[in-house]
């Protein structure tokens, strides 16, 4: 898989070096590059902002050094993915879709967001994805796109060294994982769960499953599709 990001800070997607092991850039799995979009900027001071048509307050950004990067950055099979807190909640499904992907093109906005032809006429030519992680705001796209990112390329064939332990995590099974314990088995008064150390496995698989439905109906109430599971 292909990645590419273009942010007015790539230097925010440096994290990548670490949490994208070697061995997965080295194996081919993927590929990342960190675009400056300045770099697209034709005037003298590399301008990407300017104030919003309509008033209001805020910068919004310029449409033409976005359509200059993605031009550049976008092969024909790119999917382009638009942070924004006004986009369709990101799933574990999602993530899951994704990372059957050729190229993902993440376009970080800034300030009040990009100009909405940039968006418009990206999708006459390539699957754009107007994305948000919560409903919550932060100053810029580059923060989800770490995010996805992270959550997209560890669910790619090979990423993963034991890929068993993708198939009980949270959201993979539309519930909430079960609690985990470790040694010691008594610690601060608090001891293991007896049935974790029964050696009965299915009492044990019985015990996970109803821990991860009351958790998921506590937590989580909107995920519980079916109140008699
Ligand atoms: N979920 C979400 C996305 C965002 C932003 C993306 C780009 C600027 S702010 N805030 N919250």
């Amino acid at each position: 898989m292909r990645i590419d990001a273009i942010s007015i800070f790539p230097d925010y997607f440096a994290p990548l070096d670490l949490s994208l092991p070697g061995k997965a850039r080295r194996a081919g799995l993927v590929d990342f590059t960190a675009h400056d979009l300045r770099g697209w900027a034709t005037d003298r001071h590399r301008t990407v902002d300017d104030t919003p048509y309509g008033g209001g307050a805020g910068m919004v950004m310029k449409p033409e050094p976005w359509g200059e990067a993605l031009d550049a950055v976008c092969t024909d099979a790119a999917v382009l993915i638009v942070p924004t807190p006004s986009g369709a909640p990101f799933t574990h499904a999602d993530a899951v879709d994704l990372s059957g992907a050729e190229h993902l093109v993440f376009a970080c906005g800034r300030y009040e967001g990009i100009d909405q032809r940039v968006i418009d006429h990206a999708a006459t030519r390539w699957q754009v994805r107007e994305i948000s992680l919560g409903d919550f705001v932060v100053n810029g796209g580059e923060v989800a796109a770490l995010a996805i990112i992270e959550a997209v390329v560890r669910l790619i064939p090979g990423f993963m060294g034991n890929p068993e332990s993708l198939a009980e995590e949270s959201h993979a099974d539309g519930l909430l994982e079960y609690p985990v314990y470790t040694k010691p088995a008594h610690w601060r008064d608090l001891d293991v769960p007896e049935v974790l150390l029964s050696g009965d496995h299915g009492r044990i698989a019985a015990w996970r499953r109803e821990q991860s439905r009351a958790r998921t109906r506590q937590r989580r109430p909107d995920l519980t599709h079916d109140a008699g599971e």
